[in-house]
């Protein structure tokens, strides 16, 4: 007998079977025909010893889409792309790239400290038509994923792996998601897309350090457990500082793109009180980087300070400064950097999740010294002129090229001269359709001497 005459028939036995099965259903009381389901499963699970989970994409409420079937679509998007044979592509949530993931009815197999497992994408089609299903044909359709594997596995896949899909679909997100630059007004924040193209190989500094600085980031955002067993809240606080153009907001917008953070541009001058302040810090998410930039402008830094002498001449010449005391009070706001560092200790330590908080300042001698000891701003990164290895990098950014005849020149006058990467970078900018390089160093080159001549007639 040919196979296909024998599936022929076993296909008609096994029709048969049911219809008998069927009618014996009908006749016979509800707890036997109980009793004999239960029997043949119990032999199924013994002839066929997988396990299968199923994660359905919505749960409860018919509208609440599930969080594990969307981390578990994530974390199959990249098995999906190069086993499946059949994908589904869209657009991402970054606007930018196409996501690919699995189409209904596909099956992608996975391993895990060398277990096997096989997921398979399906789909539930209702037959009952709702009033929503007329506008919305595809919502009838429930799509599932199904995780199938061996009985003997069961402890490692539903105690490890399964927590593992979860974590690494759930970074995947993070990572693709669109980014937003948060900015406030008064204790509202408002957000825009965060599209900032600077990256760390694009930022004009001392290798060595931006190197230092890379691994500071990627130690911080892998340090959760630590931070967790240690009882700390896990932030990070850096301090920024350097004369104008030499690249602090450049590095910030570096930062959150390296890390995949969002930023929330704090403007402290709009916020009235330390409770207003306390609002916003609450409402920031995690993975995120809150920057406050000239704080020396933002804040009265000096306030305690000043205040404590206030008083003491207070108590030797009672009512004499009173009114300008109150005055100086009801005119600037409200908010202390003392206030807000430790805000951010208390309420973060609450709140879970990754954070960076960045200080900026053009004049790091006006700040006090105890406000910006270590621990308070854990790293302090000086943002300088430009020096060569600057210089190299910009003039290979801008102008695609690594040595040329006049980078000696160049690199005699950066010695002796103070020009920010922001000046250097105007020098560089093409200006018009010929990219001759010649021509922008040597303007570069005029400017530096200028510059020269400047810095030695004002010593002299
Ligand atoms: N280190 C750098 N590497 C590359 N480009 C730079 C660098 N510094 C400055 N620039 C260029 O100069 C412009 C101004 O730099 P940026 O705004 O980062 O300076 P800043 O230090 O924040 O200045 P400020 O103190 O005035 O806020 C940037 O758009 C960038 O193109
Ligand atoms: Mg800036």
């Amino acid at each position: 007998m040919n196979p296909g005459d024998m599936f022929a028939q076993i296909g008609s036995i096994v029709g048969s079977l049911m219809f008998v099965w069927a009618m014996f259903k009908q006749f016979f009381p509800y707890q036997l025909i109980n009793q004999i389901e239960k029997r043949s499963q119990r032999l199924v699970t013994y002839v066929y010893p997988y396990i299968q989970i199923t994660f359905h994409e919505f749960t409860g409420e018919r509208l609440m889409r599930s969080e594990a079937y969307s981390a578990i679509e994530n974390y199959l998007s990249s098995k999906a792309s190069t086993q499946a044979k059949r994908l589904k592509a869209d657009i991402g949530k970054n606007n930018q790239s196409l996501v690919l993931s699995m189409d209904d009815h596909e099956e992608v197999a996975d391993e895990f400290n060398g277990v096997k497992l096989w997921w398979a994408s399906g789909k539930h089609i209702s037959k009952a038509q709702s009033t929503i299903s007329f506008h919305h044909p595809m919502s009838d359709e429930r799509r599932y994923y199904k995780l199938t594997f061996h009985t003997r596995n069961r402890d490692a896949i539903v105690g490890t792996y399964l927590n593992y899909v979860l974590k690494e679909g759930k970074a995947i997100k993070v990572k693709n998601r669109q980014r937003k630059l948060y900015t406030n007004s008064g204790s509202y924040w408002s957000h825009v897309v965060f599209e900032h193209p600077a990256t760390f190989q694009t930022l004009a500094m001392n290798p060595e350090e931006k190197e230092m600085i890379i691994d500071d980031l990627i130690t911080f955002s892998k340090a959760g457990e630590f931070y967790a067993r240690i009882g700390r809240a896990w932030k990070r606080g850096y301090l920024l500082y350097g004369p104008p153009g030499t690249g602090k907001s450049t590095m910030i917008a570096a930062m959150a793109n390296f890390l995949g953070y969002d930023l929330y541009d704090l403007e402290l001058t709009a916020v009235k009180d330390n409770t207003e302040l306390r609002k916003l810090l609450i409402e920031t998410s995690s993975k995120s980087i809150i920057v406050i930039e000239d704080i020396d402008c933002s804040l009265d830094l000096t306030g305690q300070r000043r205040k404590k002498k206030e008083k003491a001449e207070e108590e030797k010449n009672p009512g004499k400064n009173q009114q300008g005391m109150q005055e100086r009070d009801a005119k600037s706001s409200q908010v202390t950097l003392s206030g807000l560092l430790n805000f951010i200790d208390g309420l973060w330590s609450a709140c879970g999740g990754e954070r960076l908080i960045v200080f900026t300042t053009n004049y790091v001698e006006k700040l006090d010294p105890a406000l910006v000891r270590k621990g308070r701003m854990d790293k302090h990164i000086e943002l300088s002129y430009c020096g060569f290895e600057a210089f190299k990098l910009l003039a290979k950014n801008y102008l695609n090229i690594e040595s040329h005849h006049l980078f000696g020149t160049i690199c005699e006058l950066l010695k002796e001269t103070k020009i920010t990467p922001a000046e250097v970078a105007e020098h560089l900018m093409p200006k018009n359709a010929s990219v001759d390089a010649e021509i922008y160093l040597k303007s570069l080159i005029q400017a530096l001497e200028l510059a020269e001549e400047d810095a030695r007639r004002s010593s002299a």
